[in-house]
């Protein structure tokens, strides 16, 4: 807890110091201000009865009447000043928490962020996270009003009579014991049940989401999906009741025992006020200041449990930013010309996605292959063949397991990571659909473009549209996609793709990958696509994964991979000379479009 109580005042402190120390100084005040009108209270009935008995003056009875107001008048002003402060330091540590989260998330490699262990953490960090850390600053700001409000209570009561303060210690002792027990197990049934609220989350989502609901309604999974939900969401609720209940049963007791020292303080302080040891003021004074100390100890070690649980919360969500990631760029690494496509080879690779226990299976074995400068190859394989790990591991998202991966003969570990990434213009299978304009959502592909002018940057932008079909469909430019805002649009699925390699003719990569970039593009587009991507990538390296033979028989050199190893490596002519699978599976796929072609 202290640690993590140490990293988030840290945040706090890096945020504005000035109001941190503000806050607490505000928190030390109204903490043991309250005590200034018990004691001005007590203090006015002993001068009402000494005036009585004709030994009192009227200007004590004044001056303790004005400090009484001043009392109640101050805090308030104070207390009004803190709460506006409190709320601006809110939303400054908020803000500086998300802008914190972008900073190390942006940091993550894409195999960390793929990783199930990662996903839980950043499940927790997500649910939990924020609001524990600013929870634990809270608990800083109510200690220090806690322990202002307790030195003063106990120096009052210790003035009365020091057994009052071991009364009161000893009627708040168990209240930490009991608190921290049952908070722990509250927190331990939360903490284990997370994967459960991932997959009762998952469930819910079927009916939100717009592709999985028409599955719901149309495979009838309403009933299957609401009882998977019911029967987990039940047991989470049962677990947590039957905690609450030991918890309830033993703030009863609790309460018992403190009945027991306030009993005993009761009958020690009447006994002082007969034998005159105290006056009326005085067994007023200790009566309030006693019940005051045990709210506060109770209140106070109350929190400590609570920080305690937040600082367990908050502890995933530091956890989550202190992952570092598994890929990283060499210090000093080596910089390349990113505009000259390089000599990639791949040196008996072989690659096992990283386990989070135990060992995962092979998915690349032994791969040796040379890419020319500016050659276009094709990838292709049957589904789950490692077409798309290959290109991962081209693009360092990992490292190969055993052997190398070249470029002009450097390893590629010894490249500048950003550098090397820089070179590359990646389209995957599942490519994001950016909620921007239709200009950005293909500029976004080369946004860090400083140099050429904005005239410069719509021509190319422009031709890239045209390059991948999209120009078909876009009227304007400014368009926004994104149908949840008026005027918004949304696209088509093919649509989307042609503007996803919009964005990849636009980034002119000296490296351009594209996995099974047609997929939901109809035919002509494809044909044009493919046929500018032979005209305008000249010189250019392309790779290509596609599951149609027609889309890669033009390419230089055809990769056919299977189970994790490449069987057959040549230019189309070769491997259709060679008359193995490659040719097997071309004359399927031409048979198949010639039989469809006759039938049409
Ligand atoms: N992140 C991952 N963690 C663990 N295993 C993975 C991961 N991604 C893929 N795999 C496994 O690696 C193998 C190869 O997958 P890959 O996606 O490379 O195949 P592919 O040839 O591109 O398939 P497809 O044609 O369906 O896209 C598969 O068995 C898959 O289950």
């Amino acid at each position: 807890m202290f640690t993590i109580a140490i990293k988030s005042i840290g945040f706090a402190w890096r945020t504005n110091r000035k109001l941190l120390i503000i806050l607490i100084l505000i928190n030390i005040f109204s903490g043991a201000v309250v005590y200034l009108q018990f004691t001005s209270f007590a203090s006015i009935v002993d001068e009402i009865i000494k005036i009585k008995q004709g030994t009192g003056k009227t200007g004590d009875l004044v001056r303790s009447s004005v400090l009484l107001g001043l009392s109640f008048l101050v805090p308030l002003f104070v207390g009004n000043l803190g709460g506006h402060y409190r709320m601006i330091f809110r939303m400054q540590q908020t803000l500086n928490l998300d802008l914190y989260k972008i900073d190390r998330q942006g940091k993550l490699d894409i195999g960390t962020i793929e990783s199930s262990s990662y996903q839980n953490l950043l499940r927790s960090a997500q649910e939990w996270g924020t609001g524990s850390v600013l929870g634990l600053q809270d608990f800083f700001f109510n200690s220090s009003h806690n322990f202002a409000s307790i030195i003063t209570s106990i120096t009052i009561l210790w003035s009365l009579n020091y057994w009052l303060v071991v009364f009161a210690v000893l009627a708040a002792a168990p209240v930490y014991f009991f608190y921290n027990k049952y908070s722990m197990e509250v927190f331990r049934i939360r903490r284990f049940s997370i994967n459960d609220q991932r997959l009762i989350r998952n469930r819910i989502s079927h009916f939100e989401e717009l592709q999985k609901a028409v599955d719901v309604i149309l495979l009838k999974l309403q009933g299957w999906l609401k009882a998977q939900v019911k029967e987990r969401k039940e047991d989470f609720n049962n677990k947590i009741i039957r905690a609450e209940r030991k918890k309830a049963i033993s703030y009863s007791i609790m309460s018992l025992w403190y009945l027991l020292f306030l009993f005993a303080a009761i009958a020690l302080m009447t006994r002082e006020a007969l034998s005159g040891g105290i006056a009326v003021g005085g067994l007023l004074l200790a009566f309030s200041t006693y019940t005051r100390f045990y709210q506060t100890v109770n209140g106070y070690i109350e929190s400590i449990s609570v920080a305690e649980e937040a600082s367990r919360y908050a502890a995933r969500w530091f956890d989550l930013f202190d992952i570092t990631p598994r890929i990283v760029s060499k210090e000093n690494g080596v910089v390349i010309d990113i505009k000259q496509p390089p000599l990639i080879e791949f040196d008996r690779v072989s690659f096992r996605y990283p386990a989070e226990e135990g060992e995962t299976p092979w998915v690349l074995r032994d791969l040796s292959f040379t890419i020319k400068p500016g050659e276009k190859i094709a990838i292709v394989g049957v589904n789950g063949s490692g077409k798309t790990t290959l290109i991962k591991l081209l693009c360092r998202i990992y490292d190969p397991t055993e052997g190398n991966i070249l470029i002009n003969g450097i390893n590629l570990k010894d490249i500048k990571l950003d550098n090397w990434q820089s070179a590359l213009g990646i389209l995957f299978q599942d490519f994001p659909v950016y909620n921007l304009t239709i200009r950005e959502s293909i500029s976004v592909g080369r946004i860090e473009d400083n140099g050429v002018s904005q005239y410069d940057k719509d021509a190319q932008l422009r031709q890239a549209a045209r390059y991948s079909g999209a120009d078909d469909f876009i009227k304007d430019y400014d368009q926004l996609i994104w149908k949840d805002f008026a005027g918004g649009i949304d696209l088509s699925k093919g649509q989307h793709q042609r503007l996803a390699v919009a964005r990849m003719f636009y980034r002119n990569a000296a490296v351009t990958i594209l996995d099974e970039p047609t997929a939901s593009i109809d035919a002509v587009t494809e044909e044009r696509i493919f046929t500018t991507l032979e005209k305008n990538m000249e010189g250019k390296t392309v790779i290509l994964i596609s599951h149609r033979f027609s889309t890669v028989k033009n390419a230089d050199k055809i990769i056919l991979m299977e189970h994790g190893r490449i069987t057959e490596m040549g230019s189309h002519k070769e491997l259709i000379q060679l008359d193995k699978q490659y040719a097997a599976l071309y004359n399927m796929q031409a048979k198949r479009y010639l039989e469809e072609t006759e039938d049409a």
